[in-house]
């Protein structure tokens, strides 16, 4: 943000422009919340940078619209500098120290302590600030309207520095930043909005950002669909391993959520010892018997099978690391793959061995590791040094075994080796339940048979995978996630439900 800042300012927009129509977007969303509550009063907390002077010239325009309005700040004036004195010095209402500031008869709080400058925890007189103001908050039900990030989120990493304000509203500028989509400083943000500032659209893509919050914009031109000319074999076909007779209703999911994603076809391979139980649990999926990664590599031998999911249910040992390695193994033919759950952890003690299947394989291969089967496999990767994010994290992961990582959880990471990552945000917490994982693996698998490049099919896997989670609402459990993805390609179709 602060090079987008830079680039419009050097490109004439003068710099107190870019505040003033902060500054306009806080009062309008400020207003709104005050309209609604017939409320009044409005405190300002501003900090020492130009989070503070966003925060002075709202002060200011509020006031003009007959609020009553005061400023407590953590800084006196004369310690502030360029843009953000002279928007203190524009101030010409109550002013006093945020020490004594009490949040008596307040109606709104306007947090503009710190935003994207954060660059350490809060010192202990912030901190004691930030917990007076959540108390308050939490005590009267009163509104907090936090200016570009909630003070004390890390801007980059989400991460909270010591303390953070937990906001009704935040309003951010030009872009969403990574700190307002990831754990836990998504929780702290409250409704989010996004305001237009004058930072034009060209500078961003002159930066050459790469990450972006999951939506269909990022893959949908890439969305696979039957044609009318076409036939099933044209829409790939999907195999899915399963587990043995008494692991197998992960694969089964797996398997029917990639017929649901448009694979034209789906195979279980399946132990001999299981394929009973499976064969007469499924009637679209296909059941082949495969034993181990002789058997494995007997189905793979038919190269029309160009996507392969393997984990769910597989069983954690050598005989799994040979099957993924048979999955992986380089061939005259593109064969995607998706690793998941036991095809991780199998490799727990030798990640590298991992890495030399997935950098081998002859077409795309997507990892879906929770955190716990990232920390096991990614150790090296998921430091908590040099306060890194969960993307950072993913991105290392994509760059150290060249596989694209989808790394699930609240705020699921899908990142390529290339750098190139999608954020997702407003996943159901209803997403928690057994199977769900399972479904996920499966959707990938369905739409990489469909020949959808890797990054693009794990992205758009986890949106559908979400979606079908919001349309189908509480109570859900995993087979409702495949029974709610027709609704989903409806709408990603724009055909009427
Ligand atoms: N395009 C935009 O996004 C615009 C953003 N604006 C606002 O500017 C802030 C960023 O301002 P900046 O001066 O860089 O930093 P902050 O105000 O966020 O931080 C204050 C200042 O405090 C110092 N500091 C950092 N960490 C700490 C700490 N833990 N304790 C004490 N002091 C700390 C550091 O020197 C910082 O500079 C952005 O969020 C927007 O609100 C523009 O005004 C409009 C366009
Ligand atoms: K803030």
């Amino acid at each position: 943000m602060a090079r987008a800042d830079r680039m419009t300012i050097d490109s004439g927009v003068p710099s107190m422009d870019l505040m003033e129509s902060a500054a306009v977007a806080i009062a309008r969303v400020a207003s709104r919340v005050l309209q609604r509550m017939s409320g009044r009063r409005v405190l300002v907390l501003c900090g020492p940078g130009n989070n503070g002077g966003d925060g002075y010239v709202a002060a200011r325009l509020l006031r003009a619209q007959r609020y009553k309005v005061r400023v407590a700040s953590l800084a006196p004036p004369d310690r502030l500098r360029g843009d953000a004195a002279r928007a203190a010095a524009s101030w010409t209402g109550t002013l006093l120290p945020a020490q004594e500031c009490d949040f008596h008869g307040v109606d709104l709080v306007i947090d503009a302590l710190f935003g994207t400058g954060l660059a350490r925890d809060l010192d202990p007189a912030a901190q004691t600030l930030v917990n007076r103001l959540n108390q308050w908050r939490r005590e009267t039900k009163q509104s907090v309207i936090s200016v570009d990030i909630p003070s004390g989120v890390d801007g980059t990493t989400g991460a909270i520095r010591g303390a953070a304000v937990e906001a009704d509203e935040t309003v951010t500028f030009f872009r969403v930043k990574t700190g307002h989509l990831l754990l836990p400083g998504r929780t702290r943000c409250g409704r989010l909005t996004c305001a237009h500032i004058g930072i034009r659209s060209t500078t961003l893509e002159s930066m050459g950002v790469k990450a972006f919050v999951n939506a269909p914009e990022l893959w949908l031109p890439h969305l696979p669909r039957p044609r009318v000319d076409g036939h099933k074999y044209t829409r790939g076909h999907a195999l899915v391993v399963s587990g043995g007779a008494s692991f197998t209703g992960a694969a089964r999911l797996s398997a029917s959520a990639a017929l649901r994603a448009g694979a034209g076809l789906v195979t279980l391979a399946s132990p001999t010892e299981a394929l009973a139980v499976n064969a007469s649990a499924l009637t679209s999926v296909m059941v082949r018997p495969a034993d181990g990664p002789v058997g494995l590599a007997h189905v793979l031998a038919d190269e029309r099978k160009n996507a392969i999911a393997i984990g769910p249910g597989l069983g954690v040992s050598e005989a799994s690391c040979q099957q993924v390695e048979a999955a992986l193994k380089p061939q005259a033919y593109r064969r995607a793959a998706v690793l998941d759950a036991d095809a991780l952890t199998s490799f727990e003690s030798d990640p590298f061995r991992l890495w030399r299947a997935t950098r081998g394989a002859p077409g795309p291969v997507v990892m879906t590791p929770h955190a716990g089967e990232f920390a096991r496999l990614f150790a090296e990767c998921d430091g908590n040094h040099a306060n890194r994010s969960k993307l950072d994290k993913a991105r290392d992961a994509a760059r150290v075994s060249g596989a694209v990582v989808l790394y699930k959880g609240p705020d699921t990471v899908v990142a390529a080796p290339d750098g190139r990552a999608s954020i997702q945000t407003g996943a159901s917490p209803w997403l928690a339940t057994a199977g769900s994982g399972d479904v996920l693996t499966g959707i990938v698998a369905g739409l990489l048979a469909q020949r959808m490049e890797g990054f693009l099919a794990a992205s758009c896997a986890v949106w559908m995978h979400a979606r079908a989670a919001e349309q189908f609402g509480p109570g859900l459990i995993a087979d409702d996630i495949i029974a709610t993805l027709p609704q989903v390609w409806r709408e990603l179709c724009g055909e009427s439900a």
